[in-house]
């Protein structure tokens, strides 16, 4: 589905202050060892360790039993070894490519490349079509009271499968949307990928973006264009347990149409072009590739035919264009992938779309396809290892399974009868509740919740 200019890194967006005013644990000083603070968290009453101070046993420093906090569909904090081992999963279930990869492989940058669709690009890029190069995310460290974002820990265990499998994948921690990182990404192409770009894949779901020319920054809105939209929607209660219930967004007023297309329209993806490009850094036959989302009448109002989707139609139309001038600058190619509905922390800021995407995998099951196996296929087409297969407009169409016709149908059949009564025999709660805890590294099988963990990894520099 669709991300969109929605929420990426929401929980950075979440009021510290009242984060701060609302934390678990209040630290209060022990006799001993007199450089340690110890406080239980209120949810689990294990204790957790927090450095204040030199300890004695610097292995403690920043350990903690990290327990689920959320509001909503935002978690506070991820778990290091829960997001580790997702990212081993997801790796797992990318199929292998028929001929294992050799030699040094195309040089590849990923932007957005620590969650959803950027990051199953990445790990799909780097095990089937054997690719190296740059992931690029905006992520944040731990601090005090939090641990790190999920991205940053599955950047962290993203890097430890590229050397395993001998890729040299290198990762940068900043604003895609800045000149600054542009030239970063640049200048390491130049310095240690021999000054050549094969492939870009552009994966950004961000609220707002700064123009590098004007300083001016953009905020993106999901809203309806003409009328206000009424919907049903999905939420849990602080139990867990699932409310079906209704909600009205207000149409897009003032420049709301203009402000979400500055940021999730495709302004930036050909900025990147463009800077590579002035650098002299694109192969022959480079291509790239954006991720874009058209999904169900049933979230149309609110997705496709509003704000987001003039976002999308912006982006498409971005690709036509790059598509034409990479033809004649090296041969290259620049299309849109339409991918299928999936469980992000962009796509579950979007009114309606839990409750969409818990009745699809309801219909579906395991026929939902997951975006590793959708970007392997991705891959297989921009490498040529199968046809590139584009629609009438110019777009790969990676959402054919969702868009199917009868699938379409039974969903909203089930959407008409969905109540708070029906909905846990229309749609996969297990799986939704699932999904969404997963995307912090909670509920992942094989994890000991109990034990505490170091929560301070290293970010995978480019040693
Ligand atoms: N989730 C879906 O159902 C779905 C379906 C089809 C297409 N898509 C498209 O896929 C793309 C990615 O969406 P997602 O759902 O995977 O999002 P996501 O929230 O899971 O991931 C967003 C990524 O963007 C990065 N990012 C955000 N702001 C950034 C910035 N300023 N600089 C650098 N990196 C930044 C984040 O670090 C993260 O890696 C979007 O274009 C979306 O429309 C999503």
């Amino acid at each position: 589905m669709s991300t969109q200019g929605a929420e990426p890194n929401v929980p950075e967006v979440v009021e510290r202050s009242k984060i701060a005013t609302t934390l678990l644990c209040r630290t209060r000083p022990v006799p001993a060892p007199a450089a340690l603070k110890t406080c239980r968290t209120r949810q689990t009453s294990a204790v957790v360790v927090s450095y204040s101070g030199q300890p004695k046993d610097r292995s403690l420093v920043n350990q903690r039993v990290i327990s689920p906090r959320n509001r909503g569909f935002l978690f506070l904090d991820s778990h290091p070894a829960g997001c580790r081992e997702l990212v081993n999963g997801m790796w797992r279930d990318i199929p292998a490519a028929e001929a294992e990869p050799t030699g040094d492989g195309p040089v590849a940058v990923v932007i957005g490349s620590s969650a959803g669709y950027g990051l199953a690009a990445t790990l799909a890029g780097l095990k089937r079509a054997g690719i190296r190069g740059i992931g690029v995310c905006f992520e944040k460290a731990h601090s005090a009271r939090r641990t790190a974002t999920a991205g940053w820990y599955r950047t962290a265990a993203t890097r430890d499968l590229a050397h395993a499998a001998s890729r040299d994948m290198v990762f940068l921690n900043g604003d895609a949307f800045s000149d600054a990182i542009k030239d970063q990404v640049a200048d390491l192409l130049q310095e240690r990928f021999q000054g050549r770009l094969d492939y870009l894949i552009y994966s950004v779901a961000a609220p707002r973006r700064t123009d590098p020319d004007t300083g001016a920054t953009y905020a993106s809105a999901i809203k309806p264009i003409g009328t206000a939209h009424r919907t049903k929607t999905l939420v849990f209660d602080a139990d867990g347990n699932p409310d079906v219930r209704e909600v009205e967004t207000e149409p897009a007023l003032g420049d709301d149409i203009e402000q979400t297309v500055a940021v999730m329209g495709g302004i930036d993806w050909e900025r990147w072009i463009d800077h590579l490009a002035e650098r002299g850094l694109l192969a022959e036959g480079f291509t790239t590739a954006a991720l874009s989302y058209i999904g169900s009448p049933l979230t149309a109002p609110i997705y496709r035919e509003g704000t987001i989707g003039a976002a999308k139609a912006h982006l498409e139309a971005t690709a036509r264009a790059l598509d034409a001038r990479l033809a004649q600058l090296v041969s290259g190619r620049a299309v849109t992938s339409v991918n299928g509905a999936a469980v992000t922390q962009s796509s579950t800021a979007v009114p309606g779309i839990a409750l969409y995407t818990g009745l699809l995998r309801g219909v579906l099951g395991d026929s939902l396809i997951p975006p590793t196996v959708q970007l392997a296929d991705l891959w297989d087409q921009l490498t040529g290892t199968t046809a590139l297969i584009l629609d009438s407009e110019g777009r790969v169409r990676l959402d054919r399974w969702e868009l199917a016709e009868e699938v379409q149908q039974a969903v909203a059949e089930r959407w008409d009868r969905a109540t708070t009564d029906t909905i846990g025999d229309l749609a996969d709660l297990d799986w939704f509740r699932g999904e969404v805890q997963r995307l912090y590294g909670f509920a992942v099988p094989g994890i000991d919740y109990t034990a505490p963990i170091e929560i301070d990894t290293p970010w995978p520099h480019t040693a």
